[in-house]
């Protein structure tokens, strides 16, 4: 905990603006986050459509995989439950399927093909290949040629990730994955093509090389997570945690101002009306085309106005379609029991629910495409979006019959409700997706402060498009601004009971370790709160725990607690009697 306390707004409540304000709070220091919208969450976002047991689909953020890059999701998931939430605020996680043997490929309207990306071939679905082509690769399956294409850059990564990264950004960021897969490996445009339109969407490979290889990584992934009853769940108990009392909604920043004192003022326009807050910092969690559109501002350095501007979003879109039965989960020849299909239609993927499967009664379906594919859904009306959906699941599905029953399926007697969200008319447009060049050229400067004012987001991160990029960029962010700090784990619960008991004077139970937040290594550990504390040295912070007083003697800091010393660990442990330096 630093000594003095800071003042900082948080401009943005999606998970980076939440996690930074957790962060913050648990060192002491004062925050409050100012959201545009009536929410929080942001790009996680669950739509419910009736109270009922799994009625319900993710419009934004839905799958977390099993990888080391998002060890961060894990642990704040872990400093959730270890929070004593209401139990209505419990975050779980549950499996998520990402693939089904079910799940098949329906392009060029073709019959369904009970295949997915590792059996499809350029032969198996009848995708036009020159003679020459044909000879080398019509039996080689999308994945298969992916993979060949990919793995020598994957490989770069194996040791220490950053070095990796860069050493590929230093020699493909220049080129787009496309470039790469014919003038690089020289292979022809018909094979690019297909292993596009099978294992990603419309367009993709104009992005960097460098994106294509991090998506890469956490597609490969074979485990996965959903939190139950939805992802929303997340930002909500962030929510409460953070205090609502210090979370103004409809607060919409229009405005940010360098005080002579070196402090900030941001404005912020309500319903009817424009106030200025000042602080000592801000941080403004939100995406560059947000950012962008806050013009009373200083000007910033070109580089980073540059960046704002250019950093490339996708559009996403997703339609949640809600059926009286779950009738996928029967459809022969291919039922799907989770995972996606592929279509080339404009739905592109169906994405099966990982909840409650196997459920009787209704169910909901999900559509799901990126970049070009979504951007074309953006002009057509709500209607007009829900008859095109329903019209393309009633070309794949149809006339099938559904086993539990022997019914044959009809989508138009099978709907329900439907509910979808544009993302690209959204603030956020969509999800970073970086062009040929922009990590190379415009990643740094985004991320930079401006004096006072500092940015995160999941787009700062070289793991954007998900939320542990969101979350990563929120902990450095935070770092830089008071400095290193753990991330928020399961222990941290602990700490600021301990933190918050030992100010209020009150007694609180348990084993304590100390870290040395500069060393951010453990240097002391309390084992029992019944004896007395002996120490060397100075003691550094006192605490009272079962009525009596404690002191923390940390190292030989001299400056003690005032350089960032804190209690950061609690275990609940017998009682006992002493404090050992570890
Ligand atoms: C369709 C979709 C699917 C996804 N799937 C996954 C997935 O399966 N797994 C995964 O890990 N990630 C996924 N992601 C990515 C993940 O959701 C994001 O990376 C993450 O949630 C971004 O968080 P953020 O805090 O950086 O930004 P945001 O969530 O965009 O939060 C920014 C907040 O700032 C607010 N705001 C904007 N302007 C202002 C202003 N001027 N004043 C005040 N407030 C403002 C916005 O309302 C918003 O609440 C998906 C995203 C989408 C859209």
């Amino acid at each position: 905990m630093s000594s003095s306390k800071l003042s900082i707004a948080i401009v943005g409540g999606g998970i980076a603006g939440l996690y930074s304000g957790l962060a913050l709070q648990r060192e002491g220091h004062h925050v409050h986050i100012f959201e545009g919208s009536d929410r929080v969450g942001g790009r996680i976002h669950t739509h419910y459509f009736n109270d009922e047991e799994n009625q319900y689909f993710e419009a934004g953020a839905m799958r977390i995989p099993h990888s080391p890059h998002h060890g961060i999701v894990f642990d704040l998931v872990k400093f959730i439950q270890s929070s004593n939430l209401p139990s209505d605020l419990q975050v779980d996680l549950i499996p998520y399927k990402l693939t089904c043997s079910g799940n098949f490929v329906y392009i060029n309207r073709s019959t369904p093909k009970h295949q997915d990306a590792s059996s499809t071939t350029p032969r198996s679905i009848d995708w036009p290949l020159s003679e020459e082509a044909k000879a080398k690769f019509q039996d080689r399956s999308a994945q298969e040629l992916m993979l060949e294409a990919i793995s020598p850059l994957l490989q770069r990564l194996d040791g220490n990730f950053v070095d990796g990264f860069n050493e590929i950004c230093r020699e493909y960021d220049r080129y787009s994955f496309r470039y790469y897969l014919t003038y690089i490996l020289h292979w022809p445009t018909e094979v690019v093509d297909f292993i596009e339109t099978v294992t990603s969407q419309t367009n993709q490979f104009t992005l960097s090389v460098t994106e294509i290889v991090m998506e890469h990584i956490d597609f490969s992934t074979k485990e996965w997570s959903t939190i139950a009853r939805g992802m929303s769940r997340l930002p909500l108990a962030m929510a409460h945690l953070i205090g609502y009392k210090n979370i103004t909604f409809n607060a919409r920043v229009t405005g940010i101002r360098n005080q002579d004192d070196g402090r900030v003022s941001v404005s912020i326009s309500g319903c009817n009306a424009t106030v200025d807050v000042t602080f000592d910092k801000v941080i403004m969690a939100i995406p560059p085309p947000a950012l962008r559109m806050i013009t009373n501002r200083p000007a910033w350095s070109g580089q980073k106005e540059l960046a704002i501007r250019s950093m490339h979003f996708e559009s996403l879109y997703k339609m949640g379609l809600r059926f009286k039965t779950r009738f996928w989960e029967r459809a022969g020849p291919t039922p799907c029991r989770g995972g996606q299909s592929t279509t080339d239609l404009p739905i592109r993927w169906i994405v099966y629910p990982s909840n409650g499967i196997g459920d009787d009664g209704p169910g909901v379906l999900l559509v799901y495409s990126w970049m070009t594919d979504a951007d074309a859904w953006s002009p057509l009306t709500p209607e007009q979006r829900r008859e095109l959906a329903l019209s393309n699941l009633a070309e794949v599905y149809n006339g099938k019959i559904d086993s539990k029953d022997g019914s044959v399926i009809n989508v138009y007697d099978l709907i329900m409700a439907t509910s979808d969200t544009v993302w690209s008319a959204r603030n956020c447009t969509g999800d970073a997706k970086f062009m040929p060049g922009q990590f190379l050229s415009r990643f740094e400067a985004a991320r930079q402060p401006e004096g006072n004012i500092y940015f995160a987001g999941e787009h700062l991160s070289r793991h954007h498009t998900w939320i542990a990029g969101a979350l990563e960029s929120a902990w450095e962010t935070t770092c830089n601004i008071i400095g290193p700090i753990p991330k928020l784990g399961p222990s941290d619960v602990q700490q600021t009971t301990l933190a918050k008991a030992a100010e209020e004077g009150q007694d609180v139970g348990g084993v304590g370790v100390g870290v040395n937040k500069k060393q951010q290594r453990q240097v002391l550990e309390v084992t029992n709160w019944e004896s007395t504390v002996s120490t060397t040295g100075g003691i550094d912070f006192v605490f009272r725990l079962r009525n009596q007083l404690f002191g923390l003697d940390l190292d030989n800091d001299a400056s003690g607690r005032s350089a960032g010393v804190d209690i950061a660990r609690i275990i609940p442990g017998p009682q006992g009697a002493k404090v050992r330096r570890i």
